[in-house]
């Protein structure tokens, strides 16, 4: 195992609003360089858990560490946040009168002119914002808005990027446009980040790991194929991604199949599952087959369409890709 130090580390964090528990027990590690994807459901505690860690709220019990420095409680501060960990609200906090390029440069109205211009024209570079630099914030798009939020912490070179949601509400010509600009970040910046989303596909895609948040306790961490793969429960398995479940489970034994495992075979003394085609979806890159037979439904893709409601179909699956829930 790899000896790394740990730029931001929060122990057996717990929040309260009124008696409500918000989070309870949360502990990270947040290696150098890591992307740490925070998955949960709308109310899980996400953007709570980030503003802990940002310095904008105190936790009720537990301790945030930067690079070993305990952190100092934020309540009767005059500036909340902290330096080296810049927390980029859903509200973006915007000049709305300035332009995208004073708004970047308004974060290095301390250095020396020739090096803020610089590290400006680098900014708008990585994150794609060099067409619209003189556009007024206020007339620009979610996904804009979002991008010149990140440039603007991102100019003094943070340690910490918290995103919160950076791709919710966005289209998904802006969704790419976001996406080219974060790879890029990650691959010339170099700093860690933590991102929270609702959405399994973000969580998968840009994380080095996930950490699942269920009602304010982490209940899994993994790389996502880890979670994606070998979820601890029925929750993150329906979280991940979409299942089928088999028949032949039991109470203390669930077992589950996701559609992509399963093939369709021609000859039924390979299949393990026969039954009747009952829907057909188009999602773009493959369609979804939706199968019934009596024990219940399955569904599987397949990538172009070559069946009709009501046509039987065998179907078959390794035993190796099924997966078990005790
Ligand atoms: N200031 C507050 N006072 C009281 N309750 C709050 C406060 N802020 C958040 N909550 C409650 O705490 C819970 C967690 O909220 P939080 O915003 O952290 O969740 P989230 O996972 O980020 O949700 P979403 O994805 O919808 O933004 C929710 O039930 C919310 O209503």
């Amino acid at each position: 195992m790899k000896k790394q130090k740990l730029t931001l580390k929060a122990q057996e964090i717990s929040k309260h609003y009124g008696s409500a528990a918000v989070l309870s027990d949360v502990t990270i590690d947040l290696p150098a360089g890591e992307w740490l994807g925070i998955l949960g459901e709308s109310g899980s505690g996400k953007s709570t858990l980030l503003r802990i860690l940002g310095r904008f709220l105190d936790a009720d019990a537990g301790s945030v560490y930067f690079k070993e420095e305990l952190l100092r409680p934020v309540s009767g501060e005059l500036i909340p946040g902290h330096e080296q960990i810049k927390l980029i609200h859903q509200e973006f906090e915007l000049f709305p009168n300035q332009t995208v390029e004073e708004n970047i440069a308004y974060s290095l109205r301390f250095y020396d002119p020739e090096y803020k211009k610089e590290r400006v024209a680098e900014l708008l570079q990585i994150t794609g914002l060099e067409p619209i630099r003189n556009q007024k914030a206020k007339l620009l798009s979610g996904g804009e808005k979002q991008r010149t939020a990140i440039a603007k912490s991102l100019a003094e070179q943070p340690d910490v990027l918290l995103l919160d949601e950076p791709f919710a509400h966005l289209d998904n010509h802006n969704r790419r446009v976001l996406a080219d600009a974060i790879e890029n970040l990650r691959q010339e910046q170099k700093m860690s980040c933590i991102f929270v989303t609702h959405e399994a596909s973000d969580a998968l895609a840009w994380s080095d790991r996930i950490a699942v948040l269920r009602d304010g306790k982490i209940i899994q961490t993994g790389s996502p194929q880890e979670v994606y793969n070998q979820p601890v429960d029925s929750y993150v398995a329906e979280l991940t991604g979409d299942i089928n479940w088999l028949a032949d489970s039991t109470a203390d034994k669930k077992r589950f199949i996701r559609p992509e495992k399963i093939k369709r075979t021609k000859n039924p003394e390979k299949s393990k599952w026969t039954g009747s085609v009952d829907a057909i979806r188009f999602h773009g890159n493959h369609w979804e087959i939706r199968c019934v037979n009596k024990q219940g439904s399955l569904a599987f893709y397949r990538n172009r369409k070559d069946l009709e409601v009501g046509e039987q179909v065998f179907l078959t699956y390794s035993e190796r890709d099924v997966m078990k829930i005790q």
